[in-house]
């Protein structure tokens, strides 16, 4: 690694040579945790992204992770996912299918939880936050100890140059829904227009939230996600990520890293 630390209040930093090395470290990281939360709870609840993150959680199917890790324990959720059919090339769902699920790695497909496709984002998201209450209830997945969010074991969220993630874009008012768990946007910025999301306090009650960055057309955000940049302009939903009990850890290139201010963290 070429540098891991901990900023003073942005969670742990840890900057990668490579994509290489940033896949393995994060490959470890997912084992660990689920290692962790199986034997705690017996199961491990994990909310995945779209975008360049599945590619680099490759190394979970290969050798040693994909006999190692517990995946019949595995129940999988999207923090966002794009309105269209399973089988769109836009669908998160079926990015991770085609990246991961499909993989040889023991999943149980009942734990795979992915949105209704045929109906509209609002009656999806209306669903899916059925689903995860449903699952909160039974306990499959834990709930916050200070209010009554659900508390995903790992959150995995990608960051765009515009500092989105999940579905929750600058500037929008999705950042502002707070008596919701999941809700939904007809006007993404980035195709396709139409979304379900996470919301803000759904992220921040998760034992776990991991924000997977690389590449230098990420590096502005990243620097204004994290170093102390004041409070002239309004914060970027990446910055907005704030578990409040939990873990913050980002996974960053070299690239990604550049405009980060290194003296804010301690190695
Ligand atoms: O549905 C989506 O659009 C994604 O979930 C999105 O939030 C993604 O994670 C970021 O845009 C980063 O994507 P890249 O890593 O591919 O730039």
């Amino acid at each position: 690694m070429a540098l891991s630390g901990v900023h003073k209040d942005r969670g742990e930093l840890r900057i990668h040579e490579s994509l290489d090395e940033l896949g393995t470290d994060l490959a470890d990281y997912i084992a660990e945790l689920s290692e962790t939360s199986v034997k705690e709870r017996g199961v491990f609840a994990i909310a995945l992204s779209g975008g360049s993150l599945i590619g680099l959680m490759g190394k979970l199917c290969e050798a040693p992770y994909n006999k190692t890790v517990d995946w019949a324990k595995w129940y999988i959720f999207w923090a966002d996912e794009r309105a269209v059919a399973k089988n769109h090339a836009d669908s998160n769902y079926k990015l991770a299918k085609d990246g991961l699920l499909s993989k040889q790695v023991p999943i149980v497909p009942s734990h795979v939880h992915s949105i209704n496709d045929s109906v509209s984002a609002e009656e999806a998201a209306d669903e899916y936050e059925f689903v995860i209450r449903q699952l909160v209830k039974t306990r499959t997945i834990s709930v916050s100890d200070i209010s009554d969010c659900p508390k995903f074991d790992l959150i995995l969220l990608g960051m765009g140059p515009d500092g989105h993630v999940a579905s929750l874009f600058p500037n929008h008012p999705v950042l502002e829904a707070n008596d919701e768990w999941v809700t939904y946007i007809t006007d993404s910025p980035k195709p396709p227009p139409e979304r379900i999301t996470f919301t803000l306090p759904v992220i921040n009650s998760a034992s776990n939230v991991a924000v997977v960055v690389a590449g230098e057309g990420k590096a502005e955000a990243v620097h204004l996600a994290i170093d102390d940049v004041g409070t002239d302009c309004p914060p970027l939903p990446a910055r907005m990520v704030q578990p409040t009990k939990g873990k913050l850890v980002w996974f960053l290139d070299k690239p990604a890293a550049s405009k980060l201010e290194g003296s804010q963290f301690s190695e």
